[in-house]
């Protein structure tokens, strides 16, 4: 036992050199380092080489000798060395090498699988090195072993199918993770396959696709936990069972936000390795009711007026892909529309932040940490059925005409904004921040939406106001349920005077559309509430020392 715990130290050649490698358990960690040669010892052409750097280094500075360290988390597999280099290393080493591969970081946020050959003088120490190895990748517990995957093949450019096959399924068998692989066939395959099949045998759930594709998981998933233990989603105040089994995002659709704001980059080979290692991340999670009737669950963005408008636009231009969003998003800014109705929030308790927060929301971020305590607590009281001793504040009342309003669940950073809509939103507090942006001039509407692709502060503009709440309502000011004949006559009468800002011609402008999560959603009049951590990702939020 006590053997176990020891560092092993041996010296292995690397490239052919020699390297003192040590796996030590305690720390846990892979770590090699360059040996300088011994005259008379070790392979010639190891000598020459290390001779011609010698001179470099003398000609230039004296090269230092690099440890190279890989966190036990990170490595993926160790393989018994096939075949593959020239017969001459191959022959002096009588076959014995062993190779690691693991996950190393690249540029800003993108990460790589890395391979490192081993050498070793005999075959009894290249296999005390493997089983040491894989002894350490046994204790890691949190890494998946089986995996239910849904393909999305008409997300984005429509490259979801061979995204996976290329670059994700290569790794997963690398990292003997075995799979079931569904492709879907239609829109809300993958939601109602979740409702059917056996989830006890699975690690997690992976979606390749877009944000819709993760949303079409979601709900299967949520919907499945919530019939499971006999709760009613068209109750807005019922507390949710939260998932157990992890979703993991394979991006390769349009926009990715989700992707890309809990991992910081939309990138299928990242998000790949993220999932072998077993990361994990909780998420918030919003609930959309209409009249106590259940529409939807959103993570990401759930927008009325402006993005509402560039959604139903863009749905008609689905064949142009991903373009379609700069193409509706720029038709959308030229019609310029607004809409009016009232919004009531209850904001959050000052603990958990404001969206003006220069700080944003990172790997290990400490007021998430903080709402899982809370949240915990809030499950076992529940589940003893202690009473509740919630101290929300005050609920405020705002009535206006808005171009936009936008209740971002997290940053929705993606490749067209890195910043994303709320730069301080939260993945796990809890919280979501209500962007209010009033009427104004194209001009100053312009200027806040190009404060999302630049360093200035999109809410320091005098039209918009940033609320981060735990629940809203939004009442559209003319009512949906009107009496359809009465919008007939309307329409029929003022369509031809339309003057653009629509409260009485009756055209389609009078109300807009919540974009929930790139969906449409049936109804202007909701009720919204975010439900603190009931899911959880293959991913670890932002981090902040990746390479620049
Ligand atoms: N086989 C299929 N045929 C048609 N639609 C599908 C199929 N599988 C899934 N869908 C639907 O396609 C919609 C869009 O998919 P997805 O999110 O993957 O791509 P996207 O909209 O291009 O990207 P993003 O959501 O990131 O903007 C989802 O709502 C999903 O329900
Ligand atoms: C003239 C410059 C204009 C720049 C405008 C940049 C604003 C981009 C902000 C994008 C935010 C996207 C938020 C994410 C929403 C997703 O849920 C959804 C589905 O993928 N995507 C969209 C585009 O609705
Ligand atoms: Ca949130």
């Amino acid at each position: 036992m006590e053997s176990a715990r020891r560092p092993l130290v041996s010296q292995l050649w690397v490239k052919n050199r020699r390297n003192e490698a040590v796996l030590d358990p305690e720390r846990p960690a892979l770590s090699w380092k360059e040996l300088q040669p011994k005259s008379g010892r070790g392979l010639c052409l190891a000598r020459v080489l290390h001779r011609a750097r010698g001179l470099i280094g003398r000609l230039t500075e004296q090269y230092p000798s690099v440890c190279h360290s890989v966190p036990i988390s990170e490595i993926i597999a160790v393989e018994t060395e096939q075949k593959r280099y020239n017969s001459d290393t191959w022959q002096k080493f009588n076959h014995h090498a062993f190779t690691v591969h693991y996950a190393q970081r690249a540029q800003k946020h993108c990460w790589r699988c890395s391979a490192v050959t081993f050498w070793c003088k005999d075959e009894e120490l290249c296999h005390q090195w493997i089983q040491a190895i894989k002894k350490l990748l046994e204790l890691q517990t949190s890494r998946p072993k089986h995996l239910l995957v849904y393909i999305n093949p008409y997300g984005g450019k429509q490259q979801g199918k061979q995204i996976y096959e290329q670059k994700v399924a290569p790794l997963f068998s690398l990292a003997s993770i075995t799979t079931d692989v569904i492709v879907t066939e239609r829109a809300n395959h993958a939601k109602d396959d979740l409702f059917e099949v056996n989830l006890e045998k699975y690690d997690g759930v992976i979606s390749v696709g877009g944000d819709g594709m993760f949303s079409e998981v979601m709900h299967g998933l949520i919907g499945r936990m919530q019939k499971d233990s006999s709760i009613d989603q068209n109750n807005p105040s019922a507390p949710l069972a939260p998932c157990n089994l992890r979703i993991g995002i394979i991006p390769a659709g349009s926009t990715d936000c989700i992707c890309y704001a809990t991992v910081g980059i939309n990138d299928p080979v990242t998000s790949a390795l993220h999932i072998i290692i077993g990361d994990l991340q909780h998420m918030d999670v919003c609930s959309v009711h209409h009249n106590n009737t259940f529409l939807k669950y959103s993570v990401s963005l759930l927008g009325y007026g402006f993005y509402g408008d560039v959604l139903k636009d863009s749905e008609k231009n689905r064949w142009m892909g991903p373009t379609r969003y700069d193409f509706s998003g720029f038709k959308t800014f030229l019609s310029h529309h607004y809409y009016e109705g009232t919004v009531s929030f209850q904001q959050a308790n000052q603990t958990l932040g404001s969206p003006r927060d220069k700080s944003t929301c990172q790997s290990g971020c400490y007021i998430c940490k903080q709402s899982t305590q809370e949240v915990e607590e809030k499950r076992k009281r529940h589940h003893y059925n202690l009473e509740e001793t919630e101290d929300d504040g005050d609920w405020k009342v705002i009535r206006g005409k808005f171009m936009a309003i936008n209740a971002a669940n997290m940053s929705c950073a993606c490749p067209r904004s890195p910043k994303g809509l709320s730069p301080a939103a939260h993945l796990a507090a809890g919280t979501i921040d209500l962007i209010l942006v009033r009427r104004c001039s194209r001009l100053n509407f312009l200027r806040h939406l190009v404060r999302h692709k630049n360093q200035d502060d999109q809410f320091d503009l005098a039209f918009v106001e940033v609320y981060r709440v735990k629940t809203f309502l939004f009442t559209p000011k003319h009512s949906e349920n009107e009496d359809t004949d009465n919008k007939d006559v309307r329409k029929k009468h003022f369509n031809q005077i339309c003057n653009g800002n629509h409260s009485s011609c009756g055209c389609n402008h009078v109300n807009s559309i919540w974009n929930c999560d790139g969906e449409a959603l049936d109804h202007a009049a909701v009720e919204v509430r975010v439900h603190c951590q009931l899911i959880k990702l293959f991913a670890r939020g932002i981090e902040e020392d990746s390479k620049p």
